[in-house]
């Protein structure tokens, strides 16, 4: 038990994933895992084990914002053992060749947090990268699903809604996608020394203002999970 988590010692296996969205979380526990166990319902933000293909993996919401995922991430590392964390979110489409429902893993996790100069000081410009052998796996699973992925850098943002950010210039330099908690995933994952990714799935498109409804956000993402549970339980 930790301070967010009410789950038992060993309730949690060592791969995760990761939606912010507890609904998320109870949707893909029940859709795609055998006999899912309940083990958090502290805050709503439900978390699930049971068994994919054999192997036995977890999932959990997250909530949304560096500052919730953080909480997670580090129980699930720190009390619970969690070696493999996937994020499997939502995000919004930066650039014109980016669509709705495209799936992206990031490679790489720019942010504007506060979290890179909190942690190595005001000359330190961190880059939060994926675990390489999970991107590779995710990568690989997708082709052989014949589902079509984009790999590169994403940006993990501190506000849903802002005026300041230069969003043009970001894409101009390659930032794909806009969600909100990657950055700190992948800092926690080096500290720790354990495996992260985040892949997402295309919710809404800020140059095009096209959008997925909310149930959409909450249930039809299965491309996305398909490939983050063939990831997690590879290796
Ligand atoms: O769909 P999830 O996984 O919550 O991810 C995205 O959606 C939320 C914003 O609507 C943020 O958490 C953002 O990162
Ligand atoms: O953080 C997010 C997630 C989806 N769409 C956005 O515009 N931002």
């Amino acid at each position: 038990m930790s301070i967010h988590i009410e789950a038992a010692a060993g309730a949690v296996a060592d791969r995760i994933l990761l939606p912010g969205d507890p609904l998320r979380a109870k949707y893909i526990a029940e859709t795609f895992l055998e006999n899912p166990v309940c083990y958090n319902r502290v805050r709503n933000i439900f978390g699930y084990t049971g068994m994919y293909k054999g192997t036995r993996i977890s999932v959990q919401g997250t909530g949304m914002g560096i500052p919730s995922i953080s909480i997670y991430v580090n129980e699930l590392i720190r009390d619970y053992g969690v070696q493999k964390l996937i994020r499997v979110g939502t995000c919004g489409a930066m650039r014109e060749d980016i669509h709705l429902r495209d799936v992206i893993i990031a490679q790489g996790a720019t942010t504007d947090s506060a979290i890179i100069r909190n942690t190595f000081g005001p000359a330190i410009n961190y880059a939060p990268l994926a675990d390489f052998e999970l991107l590779r796996l995710a990568y690989d699973k997708a082709i052989s699903q014949n589902i079509s992925v984009r790999v590169g850098n994403i940006i993990s943002v501190d506000r849903f809604y802002d005026d300041e950010i230069d969003n043009a210039k970001l894409a101009d330099y390659g930032i794909m996608a806009v969600e909100m908690e990657t950055a700190a995933l992948y800092m926690l994952a080096a500290k720790y020394k354990v495996q992260a990714l985040g892949v997402f799935t295309v919710s809404d498109h800020l140059i095009t203002h096209e959008a997925c409804t909310a149930e959409e956000r909450q249930l039809s993402f299965d491309d996305m999970i398909r490939i983050a549970l063939e990831a997690a339980i590879a290796g």
